[in-house]
């Protein structure tokens, strides 16, 4: 059951808004026995606004909307190849990785902050949100095959934010991760969301801690993306 959804849009498809974020959300499934048209199925419904990709002079690839996205709304899924995080550690080019974080970000680890709006999962859940040093960890290389999110930058004050979503099972370490409105994003801004990097986090390949400046842009800027 999914208690933090409100419906504002009953036509022609009905449109759902998160009011805030969670550790995790969880949507109905293929087990769930209701069809594609369930209200609780918010991040499943694909992309409902015009996204454009666009060059920026100091970031490359961005996206911008062409309409107006209201806050709370489902913006997109980061789509990718699942792999374990322990077999592309050395890869080089991790520009498209996503790790998914839920478990660490539950559990404040590795420098990782609590999203917004924390609330304790139900005590009957089935989510085993306990980390242990065996278990494989996870991430979404979006590197050869994506969707508009791999072009996505990062913001210090981005204006969109990261959900985990969990729908056909209750294994947070392979949540899905979707990106939604943080705040009502006018056409033509940019969207952006905070790559939550911890600072000196990011080894190369020589052993070296690797530098990659911020070009967000904003007032507050950390000045480095890690
Ligand atoms: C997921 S990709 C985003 C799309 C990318 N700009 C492109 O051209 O394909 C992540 C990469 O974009 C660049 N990037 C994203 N946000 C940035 C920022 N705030 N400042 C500088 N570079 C950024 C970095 O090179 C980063 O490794």
């Amino acid at each position: 059951m999914n208690f933090c959804l409100r419906q504002f849009n009953f036509f022609p498809i009905p449109l759902v808004k998160l009011v805030a974020p969670r550790d995790v959300v969880f949507e109905c499934g293929p087990k769930c026995g209701c069809g594609p048209d369930c209200g609780n199925r918010v991040s499943q419904c694909g992309i409902k606004y015009k996204l454009q990709v666009f060059r920026m002079p100091d970031k490359g690839w961005a996206v911008r909307t062409l309409e107006k996205i209201p806050e709370g709304a489902p913006v997109c899924e980061y789509i990718g190849t699942l792999k374990r995080s322990d077999e592309v550690e050395n890869d080089t080019d991790n520009s498209y990785f996503f790790e998914i974080d839920c478990k660490q970000t539950i559990n404040e680890i590795e420098g990782r902050e609590r999203r917004l709006c924390h609330v304790p999962l139900p005590t009957s859940s089935s989510v085993d949100t306990e980390t242990t040093e065996t278990e494989p960890e996870f991430c979404i290389d979006a590197g050869s095959y994506g969707n508009v999110a791999r072009f996505i930058n990062h913001s210090c004050e981005p204006n969109l934010f990261v959900q985990c979503v969990l729908s056909g099972h209750h294994d947070i370490r392979l949540a899905r991760v979707v990106l939604f409105a943080a705040t009502d994003i006018c056409p033509y801004q940019e969207l952006t969301y905070d790559y939550g990097y911890q600072l000196d986090s990011v080894i190369g390949a020589d052993g070296n801690i690797k530098h990659m400046s911020c070009h967000c842009g904003e007032p507050n800027c950390r000045k480095r993306l890690y």
